[in-house]
């Protein structure tokens, strides 16, 4: 089902089709609960298939954004350029769920209320996302072609309005996780997650400035020096019981995919721990202080946004520690669907602070979980041991 990419720059080539060996265009304006197409084998094919799709087109709006407006405005206090990011990534994004599934939800970050009132910005936006397409005409179609208007783009940002919950299918969308990390110039990710009846299914997730290259070596300042031509952009995959890919991201259809796992650990001394920039995001202290415990010499990795996820997830990495700063901070189901999934199916746990499983069936946020632990499963015990003798849990 997979095949390994043979060009060393194989996004600059244009890839034949066909688009997808899952694809079937028969269902592609279906959503499957009218069309019960799945089989034991080919469960939720098509949704990863949209889902790489509508990631990878969002993904060409940021990097639009990134390289024209953002790239190192974290000293200004003007945050308009990930505004646009957001607002427009999560209509691209939604017009395509809408299109192949009309019957799903969606939970997503943003909503255009404010957007509409502020009529110069929306027009900023609409100006940005009406010409954002794939270079492949019938890729870009799947995905429901231009959005009509202005208006059909607001429409789209409020449809990701959803509560959430434990029954139905409702997808999951950060469409620009690490915002500080988008301003910074640094690593952020198109991220979006399938929940069904509670349960993450499927998860795709662009990140722009990680190297290609499942094997080379990450530290804080991976993706940190960007320019339009430095090669980079990433994009993961999941199914749940159907393993995890990377592929380069592209502008047209999708490029070949590789398989990604976790790697062995097999001294955890040796193993390499990643956390989040922002200290009001996780415990710093807190994460050392585990790491420390494991006996941990390496220091940290520091990366924004849910690149922690697919580094680990692809062997770049090992650990990804989350430990909470505020106690009645409910973690976005948003800022770890996708990335959760995609650390599973590579061979990894991911779990809270307890050892408990993420449960994505409360809503919006992860309302039963505290923090956030993630580790190859052999030594996810050990991990957690650490972080509850640290935290006196
Ligand atoms: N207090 C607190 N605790 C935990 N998490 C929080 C907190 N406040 C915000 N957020 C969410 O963190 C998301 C960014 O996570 P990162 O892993 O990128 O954090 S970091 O910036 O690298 O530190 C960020 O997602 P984005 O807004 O998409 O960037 C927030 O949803
Ligand atoms: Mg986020």
């Amino acid at each position: 089902m997979t095949t390994t990419v043979p060009s060393p720059r194989p996004y600059l080539r244009v890839l034949p089709a066909p688009v997808s060996p899952y694809y079937s265009p028969s269902f592609a304006s279906t959503s499957p609960q009218s069309a019960p197409l799945h089989t034991a084998t080919m469960s939720y094919q098509q949704e990863r298939f949209i889902a790489e799709l509508a990631v990878q087109r969002a993904s060409i709006l940021t990097q639009k954004v990134f390289f024209e407006k953002a790239k190192g405005t974290v000293s200004k206090d003007d945050k308009s350029p990930v505004t646009i990011g957001d607002f427009g990534a999560q209509a691209l994004i939604i017009q395509a769920i809408r299109k192949n599934f009309p019957n799903d939800e969606v939970v997503g970050e943003e909503e255009a209320s404010s957007l509409r009132q502020d009529k110069d910005l929306s027009a900023e936006i609409w100006r940005l996302v009406k010409d954002i397409k794939l270079d492949d005409a019938e890729s870009d179609s799947l995905l429901g072609g231009p959005l009509a208007s202005e208006e059909s783009m607001l429409d789209a940002i409020d449809q990701g309005n959803s509560p959430g919950g434990p029954k139905g299918r409702i997808w999951a969308l950060d469409p620009v996780d690490g915002t500080k990390g988008f301003l910074r110039g640094g690593q952020y990710a198109v991220c979006l997650g399938l929940i069904v009846d509670g349960d993450v299914k499927v998860g795709a997730i662009g990140t722009p400035n990680l190297p290609i290259d499942d094997t080379a070596p990450i530290d804080s300042n991976t993706g940190a020096q960007q320019s339009a031509t430095s090669g980079n952009g990433v994009l993961f995959s999941a199914v749940l019981g159907e393993g995890a890919t990377s592929r380069p991201l592209t502008s047209g259809v999708l490029a070949p995919s590789k398989p990604i796992s976790m790697r062995p650990v097999p001294d955890i001394t040796q193993a390499v721990f990643c956390e989040g920039v922002e200290a009001a995001h996780s415990s710093q202290g807190d994460n050392a202080a585990v790491a420390q415990r494991l006996g941990i010499t390496n220091a940290s990795v520091r990366l924004d946004s849910q690149a922690k996820y697919c580094s680990i997830a692809r062997g770049a990495g090992d650990i990804y520690l989350r430990l909470p700063v505020k106690k009645d901070y409910q973690e976005k189901i948003w800022d770890h669907a996708a990335g959760d999934i995609l650390v599973r199916e590579a061979g990894g746990q991911v779990t809270d602070i307890y050892g408990a499983r993420l449960d994505f069936s409360k809503g919006r946020t992860l309302a039963a979980n505290k923090g956030v632990v993630a580790a190859p499963k052999a030594i996810q015990d050990e991990v957690i041991g650490a972080v509850k003798a640290v935290l006196k849990l």
